[in-house]
């Protein structure tokens, strides 16, 4: 055996000895010219026989110096099956990832299925140059992966397989990616060095919809709508809208409509942009600030009632000469940095900019976008920003229920039922008190506090607020049964005043009437006595 081996081992030498041999000769003696056809026909030879393609995707192209994106996305798409199959995987920490990609590492090889077809991915690497000179701080070698695949399937392959891969690899891309929280700049911050009109941080709220206290069918139906927008794509299209959706979240402050942003953009994996309408001098930019954002986001404007006056008018009222007069004198420092801050944030966005922003030709550029817009006072809105197609989906939130108080419960004490929840339930419908003071009342204040105590305090702080609404609800009323008092005994002031006048007119009237009588009676002896007099002095002209 080990004689056999000998000898095999011998001859494979003196036969790679003899091949190097005859590649010495025909390196040297085969004549230069003939050399490039007969490497093109080797090759078609080859190709004759081997019945697979082969297609090549570099990490960087050309001179490029950003990787290929389609290479970014293939080495997401085969993160799943090479870290099942390969068994040397390279890992990776990818530039906004929140997760480490593993990847095959060089010369291993995965397989693939596609319609019953059957595919090899393998991963390499080519050393560039040592001599060619570049500023671009690329790794030493050029990775790249090869597909093969049998020649039949070339079709199956560039028409369908490969679009398959970059966008499941895009969809991977995306859902692991780290989300970001877009803040807009002023103006002043846009140009320049490294300058943006979005500042950015990582997105990292907690808040999801498990945890977002409402009606438990209230929830299903938000939750339902906003995927059922992501999957939208074609719908939208067919019926000729921008693949966009608003929705208006209103209701007290402390309801949890900003938790709700951040739990959407959970839920769907958006980013989200924040705008500060204040911070915007004008419609112009407002729109370079739409242009500049991202699809698969949550574009928000938090308090829109206070963000501009949407009636149209953009100003304040103004203050009368006196009252700023008044307002100077009283504090010079406040009034001067006051006078100061309104002078920067003199911003002319106008609701029809908004509108425009929200509804027109530009908003649909980018596509896949959540509008949402925030408000304390939904009375106060114009009634043109919130019509459907802008606002499409109204959604209130209130004062906390017994079903959003179960939810609280569950999330902050693990507790599902309890003896105390039927006492709750009573005064949750007797009094209204937010979600916002809700859980704050349920959060254990020490680690001694268990779960039935918190219940008690938040009895005890039902009950105080019970008391206080009812006390203030007297106040209320006693304030308006006064007022009404007052404004009914002003009123019967008003009508004796009236009625005491009239009846002094009347008075005055008759007397005048007799006044006058007796002038008109003395009116006649006089006219008679003037005209004797023109008579007279008739007479006397004569
Ligand atoms: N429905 C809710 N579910 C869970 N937590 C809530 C809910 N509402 C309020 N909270 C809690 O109360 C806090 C304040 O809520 P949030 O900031 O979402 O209120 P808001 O409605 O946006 O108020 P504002 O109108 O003042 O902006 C949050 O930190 C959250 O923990
Ligand atoms: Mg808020």
């Amino acid at each position: 055996m080990l004689f056999t081996i000998t000898e095999m081992m011998t001859g494979a030498g003196s036969a790679i000895a003899g091949l190097m041999v005859a590649y010495a000769m025909f390196q040297n003696y085969f004549p230069y010219d003939l050399r490039k056809p007969l490497k093109r026909y080797s090759h078609r030879i080859m190709n004759f026989f081997y019945p697979y393609i082969v297609i090549t995707f570099p990490e960087f192209q050309g001179d490029g110096f950003e990787r290929s994106k389609a290479f970014a996305a293939i080495e997401r798409y085969l993160n799943k099956n090479s870290s099942k199959q390969a068994k040397h995987l390279q890992a990776n920490v990818v530039q906004d990832s929140q997760a480490i990609v593993l990847s095959m590492a060089d010369n291993e090889e995965v397989t693939d299925e596609f319609q019953g077809i059957k595919l090899w991915w393998a991963s390499d690497h080519v050393v560039p140059d040592r001599q060619s000179i570049s500023f671009y701080p690329r790794e030493d070698a050029n990775r790249y992966f090869t597909l093969t695949v049998h020649k039949k399937y070339r079709d199956v392959i560039t028409n369908s397989y490969l679009k398959h891969v970059l966008d499941e690899g895009k969809e991977i891309t995306i859902k692991e990616r780290q989300r970001k929280l877009y803040t807009n700049n002023k103006s002043d911050n846009w140009y320049g060095y490294k300058r943006t009109k979005w500042s950015h941080v990582i997105f990292e709220h907690p808040a999801s919809f498990d945890t977002l206290a409402m009606d438990p069918n209230k929830k299903e139906e938000i939750m339902k709508d906003l995927i059922r927008f992501t999957e939208a794509k074609d719908y939208y299209a067919k019926i000729g809208k921008a693949w966009k959706r608003g929705y208006l979240l209103y209701g007290p402050p402390g309801t949890g409509k900003s938790t709700m942003i951040a739990a959407m953009a959970n839920l769907l994996k958006y980013d989200i942009y924040d705008l500060e309408l204040t911070a915007v001098k004008d419609n112009t930019e407002l729109r370079k600030l739409l242009i500049d954002t991202s699809s698969k986001s949550i574009l928000v404007i938090e308090d829109i009632d206070c963000s501009l006056d949407l009636t149209g008018q953009r100003e304040k009222k103004e203050k009368t000469d006196d009252e700023k007069k008044e307002e100077k004198d009283k504090d010079p420092v406040k009034a001067e940095m006051k006078k100061r801050d309104q002078s920067d944030q003199s911003s002319q966005v106008t609701l029809s900019g908004l509108l425009n922003f929200i509804d027109g030709l530009w908003s649909a550029c980018g596509g896949e976008r959540i509008i949402v817009f925030t408000t304390n006072y939904v009375d106060k809105l114009d009634p043109a920003l919130i019509r459907r197609g802008r606002m499409d989906k109204h959604i209130e939130l209130s004062y906390c229920s017994f079903e959003a108080f179960k939810v609280l419960a569950k999330n902050y004490l693990d507790i599902k039922s309890h003896h105390l929840f039927g006492r709750i339930d009573i005064l949750l419908q007797e009094t209204k008190m937010t979600p916002a003071d809700v859980a704050e009342n349920l959060m254990p204040k020490s680690t001694e506090e268990d779960g039935e105590a918190c219940l008690v305090r938040l009895i005890q702080a039902l009950e105080e607020a019970k008391v206080k609404a009812e006390e203030e609800a007297k106040k209320k009323a006693e304030e308006e049964a006064k007022a009404k008092a007052e404004e009914e005994a002003k009123a019967k002031a008003e009508e004796e005043e009236k009625l005491k006048a009239e009846k002094e007119k009347e008075e005055n009237g008759k007397e005048g009437v007799e006044v006058n009588e007796e002038v008109k009676e003395n009116g006649k002896d006089d006219k008679h006595s003037a005209t004797n007099g023109v008579k007279e002095n008739g007479d006397v002209s004569h």
